[in-house]
């Protein structure tokens, strides 16, 4: 159900530290591998929210064993994959671009479906693939079936992944208990997000996995078994973003505890993006602190790598003092909704100027007014909407509960930010 929610504005410069919950990319990750591994793992400070609990609930429909630790971490059992299933993707790029990989090597028929938008979403590449690799699947878009033989011959494949390196994330997750291990390469425009596919290797390596990502494109998993283990989950990055921008957009300062000094996430990419939006940026043992300018510089940024943050980016580049060109994330329309459509739309009814390219948005700041701020159910598009709501009074997000897809409680937390709550 959407819940419409009046964006407070700061009342000053915001000064706070906030705990952000985990990864939603890593927790994801950490539930595929330990379904698939040799023996239980321990997945510690796991992301709960919307995106991970499907994942979760999806795994366990197939017969993976979960239980809740004592100190919120989750027990997970593999156990062989067994449908028939039926698996809720909801609007979460993570589950149905890494589940069914996994689900090919399940007994039995499993079908796959998701939210209104989720049926929209870039998902044929990946299906071929399967196809090619020797799995049975009806379909080229959820929803769809796959015919499970408790196996998959593996082997090489060809994908073009400009639309999503989810793509090729999902296919090297369980590429090891393919029979021939598997071999994806890469041909068409740049590959998106790669940080995430840096992610996805090192957790693979992590888990014993032999992968080899030392030619451009081209990434080869060994057949073998996943370890079970111990996995800590980092706090996601690109969710302390909107945090972060509140003390950038106010002249104040947040400080994100536990910032991890090496990262995999894109997220970690930020400290240079706020500095050369004008910002201070610091990492101590404390976390990483910004402090925020009297007013934001607009910037000329590439945004490939670090796609998922195009809305934060947008909603400061809508209070900088000069324009921001954002380039290099034409698939981004394919995301939880079209974010280049949607962050144009948005910050122009706003009476803000953003202008839609083929692979980004130009935006020049203009005096901004409170009206309503559509999320289109999608989560950072509603932290965005929270994010100019600080300083533009009358803001209102239509639908705040999209942010549960990756946050448990974000009006909560934002409230306890201004120390409202
Ligand atoms: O693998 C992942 O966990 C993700 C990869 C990226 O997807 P795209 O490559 O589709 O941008 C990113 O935007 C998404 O939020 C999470
Ligand atoms: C693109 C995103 O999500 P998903 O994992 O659903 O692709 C995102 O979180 O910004």
């Amino acid at each position: 159900m959407t819940q419409q929610w009046s964006a407070p504005t700061a009342a000053g410069p915001v000064h706070a530290t906030v705990p952000v919950p985990g990864s939603k990319s890593i927790t994801n990750r950490t539930l595929v591998l330990a379904a698939l591994a040799d023996r239980p793992s321990t997945v510690r400070t796991p992301l709960r929210s919307r995106d991970t609990t499907l994942m979760a609930a999806a795994l366990q429909s197939l017969g993976v064993g979960f239980a809740d630790g004592p100190d919120g971490s989750w027990l997970v059992t593999p156990d062989a994959l067994q449908g028939p299933a039926q698996v809720d993707c909801g609007l979460a790029g993570t589950v149905m671009r890494f589940l069914p990989p996994a689900a090919a090597l399940a007994v039995g028929d499993i079908t796959f479906d998701g939210d209104p938008h989720a049926r929209k979403r870039p998902m044929s590449t990946i299906l071929d693939a399967l196809r090619a690799l020797g799995a049975d699947v009806a379909g080229d878009a959820l929803p769809f079936t796959l015919h499970g033989k408790g196996g998959v011959p593996g082997g090489e494949v060809t994908i073009d992944a400009s639309a999503s390196s989810q793509f090729v994330s999902g296919l090297l997750l369980s590429g090891a208990r393919y029979e021939s291990g598997v071999t994806v390469r890469h041909s068409g425009k740049p590959v998106p997000s790669l940080p995430h596919i840096e992610m996805t290797v090192t957790m693979l390596r992590e888990a014993g996995v032999v992968v080899d990502d030392s030619t451009r494109d081209v990434w080869r998993v060994e057949p073998g078994a996943v370890e079970g283990r111990d996995w800590h989950v980092e706090p996601d990055l690109s969710n302390a973003t909107p945090f972060l921008a509140a003390a950038a957009v106010t002249g104040g300062e947040v400080t994100i505890p536990g910032w991890p000094e090496v990262t995999t996430q894109p997220g970690g990419a930020v400290r240079d993006l706020f500095e050369r939006m004008g910002c201070t940026v610091t990492l101590t043992d404390a976390g990483l602190t910004l402090r925020g300018p009297d007013r934001l510089t607009g910037v000329d940024v590439d945004l490939r790598d670090e796609s998922e943050l195009t809305p934060t980016v947008a909603a400061l580049a809508a209070l900088a003092s000069g324009p921001t060109r954002i380039r290099g994330v034409a698939h981004i329309r394919g995301h939880e909704t079209d974010r280049i459509a949607a962050l144009a739309a948005e910050i122009n009814r706003l009476g803000g100027a953003a202008e839609e390219t083929e692979d980004g948005l130009v935006i020049t700041p203009r005096p901004l007014r409170g009206d309503v701020w559509r999320a289109y159910a999608d989560h950072r598009m509603a932290t965005a909407g929270a994010i100019i709501g600080l300083v533009v009074e009358g803001v209102s997000v239509d639908d705040i509960g999209s942010t549960t897809k990756t946050i448990p409680d974000f009006p909560g937390m934002w409230a306890t930010m201004l120390g409202s709550r």
